[in-house]
């Protein structure tokens, strides 16, 4: 059974017993919050990453997800993507095509992906353009504290060095408040070029899910989520940094990589 607790500001953490019990969780949770949102205002805005997230997710094309779910409601984003050709093995659109989205009813015209034909600045500047004229149309809804869309559920992956979406520690890609989609040439990550929503945006959403499975990162989900003496070593720490103003947090993750967690020892 999953270890769960809140902490007092870094959300819900939820460590799961293994990967099955993580994915059933984490697809009732999506299934969840795809019923509220449409009940709410008509549509379910998704956004996803790259990474082990999607395998995670499979579950949703089996019954009885594929049945409950309403997928011709479903409006779906990156959090990041890389810029590569649509069929190229690196592309974040390919991964969540060929698992998930090519086996459900989304609509294609739902489906917000990024121009792989152009160069990465323009790549960001054409999603940015395509997110707020869903924003003026009022499929995705405006935050009532920022100048951001509001996501119904951002999902976001992270990387053993802290990463989320594509905002890499001490990168400068960090810092950008004004953008709500940027891009960087130098990814520390192959490939270099990528587009990446901003923490403004990936902060605005009305719900966020952090997932982390494997031992290799347990030391990043200590850094983003303990109370530690000196913050110094976490300051730059983007998956710290995901904070949502006035949304729900929670991190799903297996024991390996809840392993170095405070409250994971005081449990054991
Ligand atoms: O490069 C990326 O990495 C992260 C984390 O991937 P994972 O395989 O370690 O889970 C992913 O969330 C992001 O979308 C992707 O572009």
């Amino acid at each position: 059974m999953a270890l769960t607790w809140t902490h007092k500001d870094r959300g819900e953490i939820r460590v799961h017993e293994d990967l099955e019990e993580l994915s059933i969780d984490l697809v009732d949770h999506i299934a969840e919050i795809s019923e509220a949102s449409i009940k709410e205002h008509g549509a379910f805005c998704i956004v996803l990453s790259g990474g082990s997230l999607i395998n995670l997710m499979g579950k949703l094309v089996e019954t009885p997800y594929n049945k409950i779910v309403d997928w011709a409601k479903w409006y779906v984003f990156w959090a990041d993507e890389r810029v590569v050709g649509k069929k190229h093995d690196d592309s974040n659109y390919k991964l969540a095509k060929d698992n998930l989205l090519s086996k459900v009813n989304v609509f294609p015209r739902h489906i917000c992906s990024i121009n792989d034909t152009v160069s990465a600045e323009e790549a960001a500047t054409e999603y940015e353009f395509a997110i707020r004229q869903m924003v003026k149309a009022r499929t995705v809804t405006a935050s009532e504290n920022s100048d951001c869309p509001k996501f119904d559920l951002i999902l976001l992956g992270m990387g053993s060095d802290g990463h989320v979406a594509s905002l890499f520690p001490n990168h400068p890609a960090l810092e950008v408040k004004d953008d709500w989609v940027t891009f960087l040439t130098d990814s520390p990550k192959p490939p270099p070029e990528r587009i990446t929503f901003t923490l403004p945006v990936i902060n605005a959403a009305a719900s966020v899910v952090v997932v982390a499975t494997g031992e290799s990162k347990a030391n990043a989900v200590h850094l983003a989520i303990d109370d530690l003496p000196s913050l110094e070593s976490s300051l730059s720490l983007p998956a710290r940094l995901v904070h949502p103003s006035s949304g729900n947090l929670i991190w799903f993750m297996d024991k390996p990589a809840g392993s170095k967690l405070d409250g994971f020892k005081f449990s054991e």
